[in-house]
């Protein structure tokens, strides 16, 4: 009988420590909600004591999720426990994470502990944490480049602790499939009571080995695999989960493992996170880049043609791409409507759909098809509750190859409509200028990228902006046929982010 593998989701707390990763409170409910729909284990939420909005998105999290396991990360300090139990509480089950390192690098470096240190306040706070929760993972970070004797001695302790799940987390992503076999092998062969805990196995991808090492260790008797949607996460970043979850699943024959993942959700999933992050999807993803199950070459097609089975070892529908079977445009009404964003995994409160279909309305009078691509676009711009402190009225652009670059932007804030010229080095730089002017500064524009949202003369461009304050990166996405709109709008979006997360945050 095929043995049952837990899937441990950690894209809002590993994924978001991508570099401009960032997501808010809504945002970060929105991917939950996904995770739920793709039927993770569990998921973890954040590191709670981080800051207030980690611990807020946490709690909020924990209090909506109701059929998955909801973790936050601690590192072995009471206060870091506290905080984290003082949000995941509210879950239907709650699980304290926490965490020290291992390595003779990290303990002499980084902690500037001994060995007896280090083992001593992993056993503490494993005990301390299970006053708390009965559900603790304990993981040893830079396990893999720990030695092996010092992992058996600590995982045996805090098991003994307490811990019921232990996690060995290759933290830097330099351990091999053949090693990483091993090392699993190893530590359930001499460990003497770890059938009292599950092994868990939490992977980087620095050597591109993430999913492969991942996959070793379940083969080896991990039960439980840590991963992203797309792989988001530190550095390289983490094990895939849409590759690890379609690995075992395709190969049931080489590895004799199920999950309980919803694999239909995944392309939604992977879609909603790249554009909540904006962090694109290289084309050649495996599993959900635009091209992996694209047929190019005549040879292919006419195999494909011929019968799927020649180039598809797995259908694009099993992980959730669908054909488009009704062409949407300005005639189509609501239910065809509704249908099809539930088809790309969306599924929006009545008030939600009847804004979402307005602007459905006003994008199908400029464009004559409206492709799967342009709905994502659409809803990912409006669903997420960012409260419109400023409103795109008028721009005007004076813009050419000869003379400096001039617009006029009018905004609404509230009622009062605020109008200002600015001067750059192009439309999309002078309008942001004039913008500033209105809003003032203080933050800096970090990134900007035009992509277009599908293909023909009526495409829709869409813009995604990355600003900054202090430290944090506020992600905003706007679009439109036309690409100077579409960046204003993406402009005033991570405006409008970054002045509801400071509103949130005087409250
Ligand atoms: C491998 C991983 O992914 S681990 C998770 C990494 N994620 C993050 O760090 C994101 C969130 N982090 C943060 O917001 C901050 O780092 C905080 C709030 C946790 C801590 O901030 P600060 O108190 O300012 O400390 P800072 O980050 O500069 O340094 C980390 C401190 O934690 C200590 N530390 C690191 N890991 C652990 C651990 N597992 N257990 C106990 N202490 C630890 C370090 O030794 C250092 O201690 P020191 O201040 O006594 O020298
Ligand atoms: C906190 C741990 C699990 C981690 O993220 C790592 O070691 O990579
Ligand atoms: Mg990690």
């Amino acid at each position: 009988m095929a043995s049952h593998i837990k899937i441990f989701d950690t894209t809002l707390r590993d994924g978001e420590q991508s570099p401009g990763c960032s997501m808010n409170l809504q945002e970060k409910l929105q991917v939950a909600k996904q995770l739920e729909r793709l039927k993770v284990d569990v998921i973890e939420a954040g590191f709670a004591i981080a800051s207030p909005g980690d611990f807020a998105a946490v709690q909020a999290v924990a209090q909506a999720v109701k059929n998955c396991r909801v973790a936050s990360l601690a590192r072995a300090l009471p206060e870091d426990i506290d905080r984290a139990y003082e949000a995941v509480k509210y879950a239907e089950a709650p699980r304290i994470h926490t965490f020290i390192a291992t390595s003779d690098i990290h303990m002499k470096y980084k902690l500037k502990a001994s060995k007896e240190e280090v083992l001593e306040r992993a056993v503490s706070m494993v005990k301390y944490a299970k006053k708390y929760c009965s559900d603790i993972e304990f993981s040893a970070e830079d396990a893999s480049r720990s030695e092996v004797a010092f992992l058996y001695e600590i995982f045996e302790a805090v098991i003994k602790a307490g811990a019921t799940v232990i996690n060995i987390p290759d933290t830097v992503g330099y351990t091999t499939p053949d090693e990483f076999y091993n090392l699993i092998l190893n530590i359930k062969n001499n460990v003497p009571n770890i059938d009292l805990a599950e092994i868990s196995v939490h992977c980087h991808n620095d050597l591109g080995l993430a999913v492969a090492n991942t996959v070793a260790a379940a083969k080896a008797g991990a039960t439980q695999l840590e991963c992203t949607i797309n792989g988001i996460g530190e550095r390289a970043g983490n094990a895939a989960l849409e590759e690890i979850v379609m690995a075992l699943n395709t190969r049931k024959d080489v590895y004799g493992f199920t999950t309980g993942i919803e694999t239909t959700e995944i392309y939604p999933a992977s879609r909603l996170v790249s554009k909540l992050t904006g962090m694109r999807i290289q084309h050649n993803k495996a599993i959900v880049g635009d091209n992996a199950f694209a047929h190019e070459s005549g040879i292919h097609q006419h195999g494909v043609l011929a019968h799927k089975s020649t180039y598809e070892i797995m259908t694009p529908e099993s992980v959730g791409l669908t054909k488009n079977k009704l062409i949407l445009g300005k005639h189509s009404g609501r239910h065809a409507f509704e249908e099809r964003l539930k088809s790309l995994g969306y599924h929006l409160s009545k008030e939600e759909l009847n804004k979402t279909f307005q602007e459905f309305k006003n994008l199908a009078d400029k464009k004559k098809v409206v492709y799967d691509k342009d709905l994502e676009a659409l809803v990912e711009e409006k669903s997420v509750n960012t409260k419109e402190i400023y409103k795109l009225g008028q721009f005007v652009i004076n813009s050419g190859n000869t003379i400096t670059s001039t617009a006029i932007v009018k905004l609404w804030n509230n009622e009062e409509e605020v109008e200002k010229v600015a001067t750059g080095h192009g439309p999309v730089d002078a309008a942001f200028k004039a913008i500033d002017k209105i809003v003032g500064n203080g933050f800096t524009l970090e990134d900007y990228a035009l992509n277009s949202v599908t293909e023909g003369e009526d495409a829709q461009g869409e813009a995604v902006v990355k600003i900054k304050l202090d430290e944090d990166i506020y992600n905003g996405r706007g679009i439109s046929t036309d690409v100077v709109e579409a960046s204003i709008k993406a402009y005033i979006n991570a405006i409008n982010k970054m002045l509801n997360e400071l509103a949130w945050q005087e409250e």
